[in-house]
């Protein structure tokens, strides 16, 4: 990858991978998920991976989001290539610009929504009034003003995905990571989590990168991204923008 510096214009992605592979395990039984992926991740639009079960997407946004490394190729965000990093430097990349959203929600099942939403921004000492503050917007934003105090058993699942989200935008990331966010849900509230992933990338100038096998998903993203035997074909630009 070329090591000039990026000019300063709005259209420089914010993520870049590049000829990314990722093998596991060794000899007989050594799979290879990526096989040279390229892909550039741009600030407010939103990258949909599909592909069918066992062909890379979460093997693909985990190494996107720096939780798993590339066995060959790079990743970069603004430049800073991901492999160069300690682990500590790694964590620290994540907790702050990088937000993670899972099918299976992931929240803490003792804790409020808003306790959950608000948990990363305790853990960095946010300032609590600064932090009261953000949490409300959030649940605002997700539309769950309603629901603060509600744990995650009181919600409907569409609901806690609506809290996993909020929550992974706590710390405001320039980039959100979204594995099957609606592999869960049935067909409408699916949309729903669709329409208000649209809005967070529109308002909040968000990059999202999300993996699923949903319709509605790929269809509010800007770029669709076909995986297929570990490689990627020519991105489609979605018909709704
Ligand atoms: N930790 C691991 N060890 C060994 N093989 C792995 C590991 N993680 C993923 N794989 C393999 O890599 C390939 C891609 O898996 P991955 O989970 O990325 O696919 P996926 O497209 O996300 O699948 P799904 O839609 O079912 O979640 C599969 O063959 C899988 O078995």
């Amino acid at each position: 990858m070329s090591t000039e510096p990026l000019p300063e214009n709005e259209n420089v992605p914010l993520l870049r991978a590049h000829e990314v592979t990722r093998s596991f395990g060794c000899g007989a039984t050594r799979v290879t998920a990526l096989r040279g992926i390229d892909l550039d991740v741009t600030a407010g639009r939103i990258h949909a991976v599909r592909g069918r079960s066992g062909s890379g997407k979460t093997t693909l946004l985990n190494i996107l989001g720096g939780l798993d490394l590339a066995t060959s190729g790079s990743v970069a965000i603004e430049g800073t290539d991901l492999a160069g990093l300690s682990d500590r430097g790694r964590v620290l990349l994540r907790r702050t610009r990088i937000g993670f959203v899972f099918q299976s929600f992931g929240l803490i099942p003792y804790l409020s929504a808003e306790e959950n939403v608000g948990m990363s921004l305790r853990l960095s000492r946010a300032d609590p009034h600064g932090r009261d503050e953000r949490v409300r917007h959030l649940l605002g934003v997700v539309g769950l003003a309603g629901h603060a105090e509600h744990r995650p058993a009181e919600l409907s699942g569409g609901q806690q995905q609506r809290v996993s989200i909020a929550r992974a935008l706590a710390r405001k990331p320039d980039l959100l990571i979204a594995d099957e966010p609606t592999g869960h849900l049935d067909s409408r509230t699916g949309s729903g989590i669709a329409r208000l992933l649209r809005e967070i990338a529109d308002t909040e100038g968000t990059a999202v990168v999300l993996s699923t096998h949903d319709r509605r998903l790929a269809e509010i993203a800007d770029t669709v991204f076909d995986l297929r035997d570990g490689r990627v074909g020519e991105p489609a630009v979605a018909q709704v923008g």
